[in-house]
Formats: C-alpha cells, structure tokens, sequence
C-alpha cells in the first residue's frame, strides 16, 4: 500500500532547508547593519517573511484548502490555532526569534505535520550549525542521515536538564521559574542548560546530549515537531504534572526515561498558560 505521507515528508525537509537559507541571508546581510532596537522589527519581518515562503511552496505543493495550517506568525493574527482531524501544518518559522535579533547561533526552523490529531512527522532544520533534524512516526530519528537515540543515563545525579526562562517577566512567573531551577540543579544534577529555542533543546534530548528539556510557556509550533523527534529517539513526554502529554497546553517535559522525567515533575512549579487553542475564538469542527 502506497505510503502516503512519505511525500509530504521529504518535501517538508526540503521547505525546511530553504526558510533556513532565507534566515541565514537575512542574518548575514539585515541583521548585522541594524541596532539591537531597529533589528526587533527588522526579524518579525523575517520571521513573517520565512513563515509565508514555508505555508506559500506546502499549498502550492498541496494545494489550496486540503490541509490546514497552524503557523506562529498566523497564529499571532488572528488565525486560528485549533487542531481538527485535517492534515495539518503546525509550523514556527524562526524558534529562537531572540538569538537570531542577538546573533546568538541556535535558531530552528520547525515543522510538524498531523492527521487526525496525530502527529506523523517532525522536521527541524537547526538552520546555523546545518543540522536536519527528523522524524516519521514509527521510522526513527535522524540527525541528517544518522540515526539519533536519547542518553542511556538512568541517575539523574549524572544528567543535564535544559530548560528556557521565556520571554514573560512577570514577577511571579519569573520567582516560579528560579525557584523550579535551583531545585533541580540541587537534586543535584551534572548541570542546567539552555539553547534558546525549545525545538533545539528537544533535538538535544533526542541525540543524547541532554537528558530531559521541560519548560512552561512554549507554545504547540515551538514542540510538535520535537516531539515526534524525542519520541521516535526513545525518548518519553509528558505534562509538568505527570499526565500525559498534551501538545496545545503550553507545557511540557520530554526526558530520556521515565524515572528522570518523574524525578524533574518532582521539582516543577506549575504556573497557569492559557492553552494554544483556547486563545482562538472560532472553533472549528
Ligand atoms: O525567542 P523566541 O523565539 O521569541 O522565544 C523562544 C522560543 O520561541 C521558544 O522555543 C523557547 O522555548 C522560549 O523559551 C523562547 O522564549
Ligand atoms: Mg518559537
């Protein structure tokens, strides 16, 4: 029987790597000129601009009104971000959208494709060190063409955890996160980490060089695609409070194995994120 996302597949590696080169070139030339201010702007344009070319080359691919999209950028005008049974794109065109501003070399382009609220595949293009990250569900992960499997670390005392403080400041939020982290590096653990973009983290769950990534305040495009990745590596997922995962709550922990991910779960100081697709007013299907 004919395998019909194989072709969606290679093609999203291909769009991927082309939004890639365009954040590059935008990096090399725009980026350089401008002050730290100015540049703020200067990204949200490449940041629309990549996300356009990426959701432009899959309609055309696939045509118009046949699959679903769910991108950042969209998502942030109004579009809604409601996952139905449609094949569906959910897409962050720029992850690390702050590293980029500061030239800080790890920026993702994410993509993640589901079919009846299933994700199918993920690809993440780590478009500054040229790494292709990917996964089919139930085909393996690969970082370009070499399988990648999680840590066989099974003591936590001998891990790193990476996790990301994120863009709110409120004082609350801020003390929560601190506090989460301090408990978690006085377990103790080998050490904390952070990329800067929650599709890397997770890239660096599924190659083992990390034990387990969680964070609260991501969003669906910033994990969906790392989640096939980490979990076709070996690796598990599941909510901050040891639920199953759940891909539109704004959090998440995705570890090497279950006892590392349970023992951090220990340790998280939950704070409230209002759901992806409860943030969008018109409900579809
Ligand atoms: O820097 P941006 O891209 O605006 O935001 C970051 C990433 O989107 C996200 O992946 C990361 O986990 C988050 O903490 C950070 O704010
Ligand atoms: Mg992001």
């Amino acid at each position: 029987m004919e395998d019909p996302w194989q072709k969606a597949y290679d093609f999203a590696v291909t769009v991927a790597r082309k939004a890639g080169e365009v954040i590059r070139k935008a990096g090399e030339s725009e980026i350089k000129v401008s002050t730290k201010s100015s540049t703020v702007d200067l990204v949200t344009k490449t940041d629309e601009r990549v996300e356009k070319i990426i959701i432009g080359s899959l309609k055309e691919e696939f045509g118009e009104g046949t699959h679903c999209f769910i991108g950042e950028e969209s998502v942030a005008k109004g579009e809604p971000c409601i996952l139905t049974h449609k094949p569906t794109w959910i897409i962050d065109p720029v992850d690390g959208t702050t590293n980029f501003v500061h030239g800080f070399p790890f920026v993702a382009v994410s993509i993640a494709f589901a079919v009846n609220k299933q994700l199918e595949f993920g690809v993440i293009y780590s478009c500054l060190e040229d790494k292709m990250y990917k996964a089919r569900n139930g085909k393996g992960a690969y970082c370009d063409d070499e399988l990648i499997q999680v840590s066989d670390v099974k003591d936590i005392n001998k891990s790193i955890i990476i996790s990301e403080h994120g863009t709110d400041r409120s004082p609350e939020k801020v003390k929560k996160i601190f506090s989460t982290m301090q408990k978690i590096l006085c377990i103790p653990v080998h050490g904390l980490r952070g990329s800067g973009t929650a599709a890397t983290n997770m890239c660096l769950v599924a190659t083992g060089a990390v034990e387990a990534f969680f964070e609260i305040g991501i969003h669906c495009w910033d994990i969906a695609a790392g989640a096939v990745i980490v979990k076709e590596a070996g690796g598990v997922l599941l909510d901050v409070d040891g639920g199953p995962f759940d891909l539109m709550s704004r959090r998440m922990v995705s570890a090497n194995n279950e006892v590392i991910a349970r023992r951090i779960i220990k340790e998280i100081e939950i704070f409230s994120a209002e759901r992806d697709d409860d943030m969008c007013e018109i409900q579809l299907e």
